[in-house]
């Protein structure tokens, strides 16, 4: 990895000294090139083919599948019982709720077939993902975990937040943005952020650097993620 200012050092001269913005700001500029990205624009705006928005959604629901697994394994790993609780009640309440039949009704109306669901073809990226998010979850590192799910998250509320009002009409968009944005999954990011605040600082200067290498690995995954539904 090439010269990273430390936190510490770094933390002195911040406008917000967090941990988490240390992360963040260390990924530029992969975070802005995410939130700003044409694909997400495309989605605020409503007008994303179906065909590419097909695509992206039969990816993501894999995504999704193994986002679950993590946040299984951020239950298992948190240090404190106040820790665990808001991961629970995220996963039944809207990984496996709310954003379950969003998955059923779009991917229906866009036309999907079964087989898209339970079985596609998984793009390199979709299967790089995967591998990262089930090689944090065996290796129950929360800080790790923390990493991924603040990307995955904080990135996603980015570019959902730049939504104009009125949201787009067709439900396929106006929903996947309802389910990245608003006070609820503002709080949600909040918490998981507040947990990368609270431990960050007190890491060693080596785990500090081996948290912020998967935060940018996300990071840029996040982007090829949506370089791959433009590229359709
Ligand atoms: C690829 C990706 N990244 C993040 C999210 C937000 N949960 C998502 N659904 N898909």
């Amino acid at each position: 990895m090439e010269q990273v200012v430390p936190y510490d050092e770094w933390r002195a001269g911040a406008a917000d000294p967090s941990f988490s913005e240390w992360l963040r700001s260390l990924s530029e500029p992969e975070w802005s090139a995410v939130v700003s990205h044409p694909f997400a624009a495309s989605i605020t705006r409503g007008d994303v083919p179906d065909a590419a928005m097909r695509r992206y959604l039969i990816q993501d629901l894999q995504f999704v599948d193994s986002f679950t697994a993590l946040l299984g394994a951020a239950v298992a790993s948190a240090d404190t019982f106040e820790s665990r609780v808001p991961f629970g009640r995220f996963l039944g309440q809207t990984a496996t709720s709310q954003e379950l039949t969003y998955f059923d009704r779009a991917l229906e109306a866009l036309g999907a077939t079964p087989g898209d669901l339970t079985s596609p073809r998984l793009e390199p990226v979709t299967e790089e993902f995967r591998a990262l998010m089930d090689e944090a979850r065996r290796g129950l590192d929360y800080p790790s975990i923390l990493a991924l799910l603040c990307v995955a998250e904080w990135s996603y509320l980015g570019w959902a937040s730049r939504a104009a009002e009125p949201l787009p009409e067709n439900f396929v968009h106006r929903e996947w943005i309802e389910l990245h944005e608003g006070p609820e999954f503002r709080a949600w990011v909040q918490f998981i952020r507040g947990e990368l605040d609270r431990l960050g600082p007190r890491l060693g200067e080596e785990e500090r650097l081996r948290v912020l290498d998967v935060f940018r690995r996300a990071v840029r995954l996040e982007r090829r993620f949506f370089d791959m539904a433009t590229e359709s």
